[in-house]
């Protein structure tokens, strides 16, 4: 028997104040996949996410985690959502982050947060306090806690926004480990600038609340880091 997809989406529809903001939608993600969702400014990227995460309730539609319906015991398991505004202490050091996160969310097995922090081009700064970082640095030390994260389906919005062509490099090597190793992910862009090497799928948000989803892959493969190569544990 197939497995079930990781994220299943059927009908997904959200509206404020009875204008649509997206859907309904009918969309998958299956294990070693990512969908990358593309839309211009305010076209419901980061409303579909924050549905998906569980943190607004849908108008109308099913979602289903590895074939469950999606509640809040699926979504702790299943889900690592990356948004645009990192959840960090601001006060707390990056390593004393990783470590209040992982305490809360559980960690990959064989992963530790000095070793994510070093992943992510933040070895040195294991003292700084959060309040100190770059934005672009704030970015990096939010993806290593999506690293740590046990969690297969990865919800990252705009992964990208802040971060150099180093740091964009780096998030698409850490998606394609992670594909690798079994997980998922559903990728939000506005650009075309940059986008997920591999296994991608396209789901387009129009502002009118209109959808379209050309089912496009892109199978090009992007160089693996030696500390990324060999995927989640
Ligand atoms: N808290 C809110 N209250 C009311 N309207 C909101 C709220 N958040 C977003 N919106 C509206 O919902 C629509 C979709 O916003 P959303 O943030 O999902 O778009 P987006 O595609 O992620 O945009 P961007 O590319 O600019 O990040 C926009 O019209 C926006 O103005």
């Amino acid at each position: 028997m197939n497995a079930p997809p990781l994220l299943a989406a059927q009908g997904l529809a959200f509206s404020r104040n009875d204008e649509p903001v997206f859907g309904p939608l009918d969309f998958h993600i299956d294990a070693g996949e990512a969908l990358l969702v593309q839309g211009d400014n305010g076209s419901g990227k980061t409303t579909l996410l924050r549905v998906l995460a569980g943190l607004l309730r849908a108008d109308a539609g099913q979602v289903q985690i590895d074939g469950r319906a999606a509640g809040h015991k699926e979504r702790a398991r299943f889900v690592a959502y990356l948004s645009h505004l990192p959840a960090l202490k601001a006060d707390l050091d990056t390593l004393e982050n990783l470590h209040f996160l992982c305490g809360l969310h559980g960690r990959r097995t064989r992963q530790m947060p000095g070793n994510a922090l070093a992943i992510v081009g933040l070895a040195g700064y294991e003292d700084t306090l959060v309040r100190q970082l770059s934005a672009g640095q704030k970015r990096r030390l939010a993806l290593a806690r999506i690293w740590l994260s046990p969690a297969p389906l990865w919800l990252l919005d705009e992964p990208y926004a802040n971060l150099d062509l180093d740091g964009i490099n780096l998030v698409n090597r850490m998606i394609s480990a992670h594909l690798r190793s079994g997980g998922a992910a559903l990728v939000t862009t506005h650009g075309a600038y940059a986008a997920p090497p591999v296994q991608t799928r396209l789901l387009r948000l129009s502002p009118a609340g209109e959808i379209s989803a050309p089912a496009g892959q892109n199978s090009a493969t992007a160089g693996q880091s030696p500390a990324l190569r060999g995927g989640a544990a």
